[in-house]
């Protein structure tokens, strides 16, 4: 352990003392109970001003706390290498020694200089367990490495559309603005002290790091030997609204924690028009319901649905964010959202109560979404088509037309549909979210979406959760306009989707999840589906003894893709059966589990007879998914007799 700075410049100050002052920008919109939060953290937490202004080298000028810069020796950990969406491990791994620092600064390491040194860096996220800890080790870190300041999340909240926003639009009192992000979060996955932690690192334009900085990362956590930490900095109390400045050898340092809905909110309110959403969710004739599932959600819904747009409270469901998720899955899907299921009355047991209108929830970082009307499941896949068919004429951001749209490969063609009828420029593209930020980035493509449950547009980088609710309660509002009051009925969400699908034909669609399967049973069946696509006769053979009623496969691959703005090439993005009649199953081995492997069957068939579009979706894809599971030999190789989710 060396300390680069020994000796301190003032010996007036001999122990790290911050000050804490309110932050200009944000504070006078925060609401009343959080100033007088604020008011009385201040008094309870911090010395008497009095004293802070006694103690200040300069009358007139800032009290800082000094802290100093130690380096420490470390080795590298395996398996550090960021998947889909960050690093993800259990808490347990992320608590050993040095683990998360290592990551760190095997992060600042590979970017570039000036985007660290004298840079503001945003740390927060969906506030799972160990994110508090992690938040002041990052604080430290970021001060050590020289960091100009760093943004913090109230509560270390934010979600992650919230941190693009963020990196996007905030402005700091001086006129700083954000060069990248650390988000701690591991999505979807449970949270608590035996469960998972993650963590990723967003870049300038709000979007996760492309794979040449990922691999700079995990190449540097390979080789790793020190870090920089300050020891002497003291934690910063983030449960308060404001900015506290320390001094370091380098210079200032000031961590700044806000609260981010303020942020969020002026954003969506340059993309949809709130009166017209906020009539509907006033009327008597529209019933909402919004489930956080205990994700950082929460941290918005009181403020947008309720404060701003005049929802119900009661319209909440596990809107308290939790550290744990409340014990649950916060995964926004048929199998995790349980109470929200029920209340739309798509659960098992039937209740008297009419269940509400539209049901929507969130993931534990907020960034997905699932869409239900009354007794309706929207596929994700059929939410992003029918935003992106009424966009135009029912959300003011895109009233002058869409640049493009664009989709996940395993998502359904619904989209495809939509962009050939509306003359759009379509893409599709590998799993994860970060294909998308290019092409929007290039000014290619306004709305895009994957079957896993994300919806978004180019407002930021990432999916947007909240977005996509707002973008379905925008089309209601408008399709309702005249219904609001009086007798008209009102148009209701599965009016909606039937409507698309007697416009532009169904896309009956499943997706199958056997979660936590051997890893290596998992890589022989993938290895088997792709050894079988040399001889589509054999495959149609045997395709013919499962079930006689599928039309033939007429190609079969692994998917690759070439991104058009920057020329790369992703291989190996899924492996596809397509069929005759435009039917498609898609495997695919999850890119975000932390134990163990997920196979992921996308099966899905083209219906354009509007006649015949109102099918049971599971009756419907019955043969197909015979056939999905049987020429993959799942049970063989799995030991699995049923999937662990279906949606
Ligand atoms: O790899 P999977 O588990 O199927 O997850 C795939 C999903 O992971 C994350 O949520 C990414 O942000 C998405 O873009 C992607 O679709
Ligand atoms: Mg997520």
């Amino acid at each position: 352990m060396i300390h680069l700075l020994r000796s301190l410049p003032s010996p007036a100050i001999i122990s790290p003392r911050p000050r804490r002052h309110r932050h200009h920008t944000t504070t006078p919109s925060l609401p009343s109970h959080s100033r007088s939060l604020l008011l009385h953290r201040l008094l309870r937490a911090t010395p008497p001003l009095a004293s802070l202004v006694d103690r200040q080298p300069n009358a007139g000028g800032p009290a800082m706390g000094l802290f100093t810069v130690t380096k420490k020796a470390t080795t590298p950990f395996e398996g550090q290498k960021p998947g889909t969406s960050g690093l993800r491990k259990k808490v347990t791994v992320f608590q050993q020694p040095h683990y998360l620092q290592n990551f760190v600064q095997s992060t600042f390491n590979a970017l570039p200089a000036e985007e660290v040194k004298g840079a503001t860096i945003v740390v927060s996220g969906d506030g799972r367990y160990f994110s508090k800890d992690a938040v002041q080790i990052i604080t430290k870190m970021a001060a050590a490495n020289g960091a100009r300041r760093v943004w913090v999340g109230l509560n270390s909240l934010m979600s992650t559309p919230a941190v693009s926003a963020v990196i996007r639009e905030r402005v700091g009192a001086d006129g700083s603005k954000a060069t990248g992000a650390f988000i701690l979060t591991a999505s979807h996955n449970p949270g608590g002290p035996t469960e998972d932690f993650g963590i990723k690192y967003n870049m300038g334009n709000g979007g996760p790091a492309p794979e040449s900085v990922t691999d700079k990362i995990f190449s540097n956590t390979t080789t790793i030997s020190e870090y920089l930490i300050t020891e002497d900095l003291p934690d910063v109390d983030i449960s308060v609204v404001g900015v506290t400045s320390f001094s370091g050898p380098e210079g200032p340092f000031d961590v700044d924690v806000f609260d981010s809905s303020v942020d969020y909110i002026k954003l969506m309110k340059t993309i949809f028009d709130f009166e017209a959403i906020k009539k509907l969710l006033s009327s008597p004739k529209f019933t909402f319901c919004y489930d956080a599932l205990h994700g950082v959600a929460g941290a918005y819904a009181k403020h947008i649905f309720v404060e701003e747009l005049g929802a119900d409270e009661s319209s909440l469901l596990n809107c308290v964010p939790k550290e744990d998720f409340g014990g649950g899955h916060p995964d926004p899907n048929l199998t995790y959202a349980k109470e929200l299921v029920e209340r739309m009355g798509l659960g098992k047991s039937s209740s008297n109560v009419e269940p509400p209108e539209f049901g929507a929830a969130a993931d534990g970082d907020a960034d997905r979404n699932m869409i239900l009307g009354k007794r309706f499941f929207v596929t994700p896949s059929d939410s992003v088509a029918i935003i992106a068919a009424n966009a135009v004429q029912s959300i003011p951001y895109f009233a002058s037309g869409l640049k493009g749209v664009a989709r996940s490969m395993p998502t359904s063609a619904a989209l495809d549909v939509v962009a050939k009828n509306l003359n759009l420029k379509f893409f599709e593209v590998p799993t994860g979210w970060k294909f998308f930020g290019n092409l929007m980035d290039a000014g290619m493509c306004s709305i895009c979406g994957e079957e896993s449950f994300g919806t978004g547009s180019d407002h930021i980088r990432e999916k947007d959760g909240i977005w996509a609710v707002l973008a379905w309660l925008s089309i209601l509002a408008f399709k309702n306009k005249d219904n609001l009051e009086g007798d008209n009925k009102l148009v209701s969400v599965e009016d909606i989707v039937r409507q698309h699908w007697a416009t532009y034909g169904r896309h009956y669609y499943t997706r199958y999840d056997y979660e936590n399967v051997d890893a290596g049973a998992a890589k022989e069946l993938m290895a088997n589906l792709v050894s079988m696509q040399s001889s589509l006769s054999d495959v149609n053979k045997l395709i013919k003894d499962i079930r006689s009623d599928v039309s033939e496969v007429v190609a079969a691959d692994e998917f690759e893709y070439k991104d058009p703005v920057d020329g790369s090439v992703s291989k190996h993005q899924g492996i596809r059966y397509l069929f005759g009649d435009g039917s498609r199953l898609v495997f695919r081995l999850s890119g975000t589990g932390s134990v163990g492997a997920t196979i992921r069957v996308y099966i899905e068939q083209y219906e354009k007879d509007s006649s015949k579009t109102g099918r049971d979706s599971q009756d419907a894809l019955a043969p197909l998914v015979d056939v999905a599971l049987k020429l993959s030999k799942m049970q063989e190789y799995t030991g699995r007799s049923a999937p662990t989710v279906i949606t």
